[in-house]
């Protein structure tokens, strides 16, 4: 079955628009867990704008199920707080300074030696890495010259176009998860899914690890609450 890592990204928005601690981070990290999150994502942006970096070491003494934590690896800051931290996992997403979100996956054949350098260092440390990619052949082929355990689908286009056209949406989604297992890469999957697009997607993506999913999940959860908004989504996921 599919695993749902939370990303918590946007409880921290939340409480750092006010300068103190409310939400508690930690308090919702482990809330999480208990309603039946299987991971905890996080991902620590240079400006700190949600996550701070002091979040993922916090967050690292109390997260049970599995730690992923997401970012630019092309930040020495962002090295150095993986390899302190030794997360389940590492998910590098080539975000350039000042974009309002992640927005692109990576170019695996331009930056094939770069990332094969990049994660051989965090493979080295017992992580397990994803790497973030768009739903093109090239790139998943490019990503499984790089030595990355997993690949990350970058689910923004298929969101948008779900409403238009579902079927012709995910194409390129099943083509590039195909490719992926046969090369023997693990697949998740995520950015803006959500409790509309997210069981068509799970149905029929083969080999789908997991899935993390943040803001449109926090989103709901203001509707139905926390406990029940997870269980919604986990029930997305059969
Ligand atoms: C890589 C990815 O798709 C998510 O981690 C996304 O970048 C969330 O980041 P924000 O919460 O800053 O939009
Ligand atoms: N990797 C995707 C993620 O962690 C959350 O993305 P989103 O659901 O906030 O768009």
């Amino acid at each position: 079955m599919t695993r749902l890592s939370v990303n918590i990204n946007k409880i921290a928005t939340l409480r750092n628009s006010r300068g103190g601690n409310n939400p508690d981070l930690i308090q919702v990290a482990t809330d999480c867990e208990l309603f039946g999150a299987q991971g905890i994502t996080v991902h620590p942006r240079p400006d700190e704008r949600h996550i701070r970096y002091q979040d993922v070491f916090d967050l690292k003494q109390i997260v049970t199920t599995e730690f992923n934590i997401e970012g630019n690896c092309q930040e020495q800051k962002f090295i150095d707080l993986v390899l302190a931290n030794k997360p389940g996992q590492v998910t590098l997403v080539p975000d350039i300074l000042g974009q309002i979100t992640s927005n692109h996956g990576w170019d695996t054949i331009a930056n094939r030696e770069y990332l094969t350098g990049m994660i051989s260092v965090f493979k080295q440390a017992g992580i397990r890495v994803s790497i973030f990619v768009d739903p093109i052949a090239e790139m998943v082929e490019g990503a499984a010259k790089t030595g990355t355990d997993r690949i990350e689908l970058y689910t923004e286009a298929y969101a948008t176009h779900y409403h238009q056209d579902r079927d012709q949406a995910i194409a390129p989604y099943i083509a590039a998860a195909e490719l992926a297992h046969e090369l023997g890469l693990g697949i998740n999957a995520g950015h803006d899914l959500d409790l509309n697009n997210l069981k068509f997607f799970a149905d029929n993506i083969p080999a789908l690890d997991e899935v993390s999913i943040g803001h449109a999940l926090i989103s709901d959860a203001l509707y139905f609450g926390l406990e029940n908004t997870i269980h919604m989504y986990l029930r997305q996921l059969g």
